[in-house]
């Protein structure tokens, strides 16, 4: 959906993006990571083209963006960055109309599309499209910057630090909700972060960034289990054990648990066999019953399974070592 082929952009002397080759592909979350000033802000803007390149090549859906006039470009791609950017004299309903009215919709259109935007994203229009950014919370404020980015329902949504300016509680739970947005989900989504555990939440891949350049793009599970190199170590090592845990599915522990025995089955909690790992431990953790088991889903090939919390840490132990070879 979004190649960049040997892209590279220089302020001056500083070389802000150095010779970066990725492909994002149609339907992914892919996130931009790295310590404060690698480039990945940079990296977004050049793909809309609020920055324009030094060399290299980007394209978007099989045409190159350099030959699409910049605002054509944009209209196709949603945009949401820290602090929601709102217009400050403008109420959410014209906050929201911004790219409809520049596409020339009739007020009919943009009303229906308003409402069901702000429906998807559990804002009532009733209480809030007459209110100024000012009179919103900060997680209120994302969410009109998401309906923004999404009215036009562009294909390719580029997001940078979109839960930036958020307090930390106010932050896990806008992320949830991100992640659970059905409009959202078949979008191609480049997302920059500095926060190594939103990243690994979002994400469906990781790119890695320091100094302009990539240090690994890859999965989630083959930066925490592979690591690339001594950066991505480094980088990774103060939630290596959470992030483990994060990116494992309850279904890679199939073959270390045992089968569910009938006279269990009736009262634990019963997972699907996609959920995380880290999930499940800390739903379970949170019953304050320690040999409390969770009943893992049958798929048409296994029977449910049961484990204790003790029983997935003891599985997460005899699994990892292949996922490292
Ligand atoms: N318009 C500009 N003019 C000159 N230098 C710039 C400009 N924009 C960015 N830079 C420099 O380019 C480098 C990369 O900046 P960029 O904003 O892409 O980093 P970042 O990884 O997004 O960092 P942060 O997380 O702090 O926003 C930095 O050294 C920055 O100072």
């Amino acid at each position: 959906m979004i190649r960049l082929r040997n892209v590279t952009k220089r302020f001056g002397g500083l070389l802000a993006v150095d010779d970066v080759t990725l492909d994002v592909k149609e339907g992914e979350t892919l996130v931009l990571l790295g310590t404060s000033g690698c480039g990945k802000t940079t990296t977004l803007k050049l793909i809309n083209r609020l920055e324009e390149l030094t060399a290299g090549t980007i394209e978007v859906a099989g045409t190159n963006i350099q030959q699409q006039k910049p605002e054509d470009l944009r209209r196709k791609m949603g945009y949401v960055i820290q602090g929601a950017g709102l217009f400050p004299h403008y109420t959410v309903q014209e906050n929201i109309a911004v790219v409809p009215r520049l596409l020339h919709w009739s007020k009919e259109k943009i009303d229906k599309r308003t409402h069901e935007v702000l429906e998807l994203l559990r804002i009532s229009p009733q209480q809030y499209l007459s209110k100024y950014p000012h009179e919103l919370s900060g997680g209120q404020q994302q969410r009109v910057g998401l309906a923004r980015a999404l009215i036009s329902d562009p294909p390719v949504i580029l997001m940078d630090e979109p839960f930036g300016a958020l307090d930390p509680i106010t932050r896990i739970s806008i992320r949830r909700e991100f992640k659970n947005i059905e409009a959202l989900r078949h979008k191609t989504k480049v997302l920059v972060t500095h926060d190594v555990l939103e990243a690994f939440e979002l994400g469906d891949r990781i790119c890695l960034m320091d100094n302009g350049k990539i240090q690994q793009l890859g999965t989630t599970q083959e930066l925490v289990f592979r690591p690339a190199n001594e950066f991505v170590m480094r980088f990774l090592q103060d939630h290596l054990f959470q992030l483990q845990l994060q990116v494992l599915q309850l279904h890679q522990l199939r073959p270390y648990l045992p089968a569910v025995s009938p006279a269990n089955a009736t009262d634990a909690i019963v997972f699907p066999e996609s959920e995380s790992v880290l999930e499940a431990i800390q739903i379970l953790t949170a019953t304050g019953a320690p040999q409390q088991s969770l009943t893992l889903e049958a798929n048409t090939e296994t029977p449910p399974q049961a484990a204790t919390v003790a029983d997935l840490m003891a599985a997460v132990e005899q699994l990892t070592p292949s996922l490292r070879a």
